[in-house]
C-alpha cells in the first residue's frame, strides 16, 4: 500500500514535471553555430533554461562544437547538423537564428558580402518555407539591409509569409549605443536604453540619442561625434581585427539578447521591446525598416513606428531612404533571378 501511493505519487511528479514546465521550453537552431558568432552564441543559449533543444548547423566542424557545449550543466539538449539539407534542423524549430555567412574584412563594405551571403540567406529561407514555416526567423548575416528582403520574398513565393515573424537582427547598433552613451554620461550601460532605426549599414543605422533614457544631454560636435562612432563601429572592429573577421562576441551578445527577449514573449511576458529591421509601413518610401516592436506570442505584436524624433533624426531617416531603396531592390532582385534560373545578375 505504502509502496504503492510512493508509486502513484512518483508517476504523478514525473508526468507533471514532464507536461508543465516542458510547454515552456523552445526549440532554437542555429545556422552558422560553429563560426565566430555562432560558438559564443550557442554557449549563451545552452545558459537559456526557456531553450528545450539547440540545434546546431553548419557545413563545418559541427560534432566538435556539438560535443563540446553538450557537456556544460544545464538541462538543454544540444544536436547537430550539417550539409545543405537543413529539414533535420528546422524542422520543429521555435527559433531559427542564422550567423552563417563570410564576415568583411578591412577595406570591406557590408554590401561586398552580397554576392556569396545572399545565397546563404536564401537556402535557409527556402529550408524554412519547407520545414518551419511557422517559425521566427532571426537574421543575422550581412547584408543586412539586402539580404532580409531575400528570406521575405522566398517565403512569400512559398505562400508562407509571415512578416510578424522575421527579423533581421540590428540589436548590436543598440547595444553599442547604449555603451558608447553610458561612457559619456557616466552611466552604467545596463541601465541606458536608446532605440535605434533604419538599417545596418553607414548612415542607415539611426540612433535616436534624443530619446534616450536616462536623458543624455549630448550637442553638437560630440553628437556628431557619437552618431559617426556607432554608424562605424562594425568596421572600428573590423580594423581592430586586422584580417581576423568583424565583431563576434558583441553580436553574439546582442543576439542572444533578442532572442531571449522572443523567448520571454513567446511564454506570455508584457512589454518587450526590441529594435529589429523589419517589413513595415512605417516608412512608406521603403519597405523595410527598423524600429521598437512590441514582442508577443505570435512575433512582432506592435511595431511601434519612428516615434517623435529631432528635427537632425528626422533628416537622417531622409537620407537614409535612398541607399536603403537600392539595397532591397538588390535582395528582391536575386530572388527574381533565381526564379529565372539564376542566371541574371
Ligand atoms: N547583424 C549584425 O549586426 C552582424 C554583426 C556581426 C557580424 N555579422 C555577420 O554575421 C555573419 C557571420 O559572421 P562570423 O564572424 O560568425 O563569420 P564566420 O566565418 O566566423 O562564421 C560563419 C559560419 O557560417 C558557416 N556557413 C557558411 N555558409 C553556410 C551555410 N550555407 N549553411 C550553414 N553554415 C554556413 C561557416 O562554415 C562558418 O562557420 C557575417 O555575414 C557577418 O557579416 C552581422
Ligand atoms: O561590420 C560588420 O561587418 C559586422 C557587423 O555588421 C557589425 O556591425 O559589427
Amino acid at each position: 500500500m505504502f509502496r504503492k501511493s510512493i508509486c502513484t505519487s512518483f508517476l504523478f511528479r514525473k508526468s507533471f514535471l514532464r507536461t508543465t514546465p516542458q510547454n515552456f521550453k523552445h526549440n532554437v537552431a542555429i545556422i552558422g553555430a560553429s563560426g565566430g558568432i555562432g560558438q559564443p552564441l550557442s554557449l549563451l543559449l545552452k545558459l537559456n533554461p526557456n531553450i528545450g533543444e539547440l540545434r546546431l548547423h553548419d557545413l563545418k566542424d559541427i560534432p566538435g562544437v556539438a560535443a563540446d557545449l553538450s557537456h556544460i550543466e544545464t538541462a538543454v539538449s544540444v544536436s547537430h547538423a550539417d550539409g545543405r539539407d537543413y529539414g533535420s534542423t528546422l524542422k520543429g524549430a521555435d527559433i531559427i537564428v542564422v550567423p552563417a555567412g563570410m564576415p568583411r574584412k578591412p577595406g570591406m563594405k557590408r554590401e561586398d558580402l552580397f554576392n556569396t551571403n545572399a545565397q546563404v540567406v536564401y537556402d535557409v529561407a527556402k529550408g524554412m518555407a519547407e520545414h518551419s514555416p511557422d517559425a521566427i526567423l532571426i537574421i543575422i548575416t550581412n547584408p543586412i539591409n539586402a539580404v532580409v528582403p531575400i528570406a521575405c520574398e522566398v517565403l512569400k513565393d512559398a505562400g508562407k509569409l509571415n512578416p510578424r515573424k522575421i527579423f533581421g537582427c540590428s540589436t548590436l547598433d543598440s547595444v553599442r549605443t547604449n555603451t558608447f552613451v553610458a561612457g559619456i554620461i557616466g552611466a552604467d550601460p545596463k541601465t541606458v536604453n536608446i532605440p535605434v532605426i533604419g538599417g545596418h549599414s553607414g548612415i542607415t543605422i539611426i540612433p535616436l540619442i534624443s530619446r534616450s533614457t536616462p536623458p543624455a544631454c549630448i550637442e553638437g560636435e560630440q553628437l556628431s561625434k557619437l552618431i559617426t562612432r556607432v554608424q562605424d563601429a562594425g568596421t572600428e572592429v573590423v580594423k581592430a581585427k586586422a584580417g581576423k573577421g568583424s565583431a563576434t562576441l558583441s553580436m553574439a551578445y546582442a543576439a542572444s539578447r533578442l532572442t531571449f527577449s522572443m523567448l520571454r514573449a513567446l511564454d506570455g511576458e508584457a512589454n518587450i521591446v526590441e529594435s529589429a529591421y523589419v517589413l513595415s509601413d512605417v516608412v512608406p518610401e521603403v519597405k523595410y525598416f527598423a524600429t521598437p516592436l512590441v514582442l508577443g506570442k505570435c512575433g512582432i505584436e506592435k511595431n511601434l513606428g519612428l516615434g517623435k524624433l529631432s528635427d537632425a533624426e528626422q533628416k537622417m531617416v531622409c537620407e537614409a531612404l535612398e541607399p536603403l531603396k537600392k539595397e532591397i531592390a538588390k535582395g528582391e532582385k536575386f530572388v527574381q533571378d533565381q526564379k529565372c534560373g539564376g542566371k541574371k545578375k
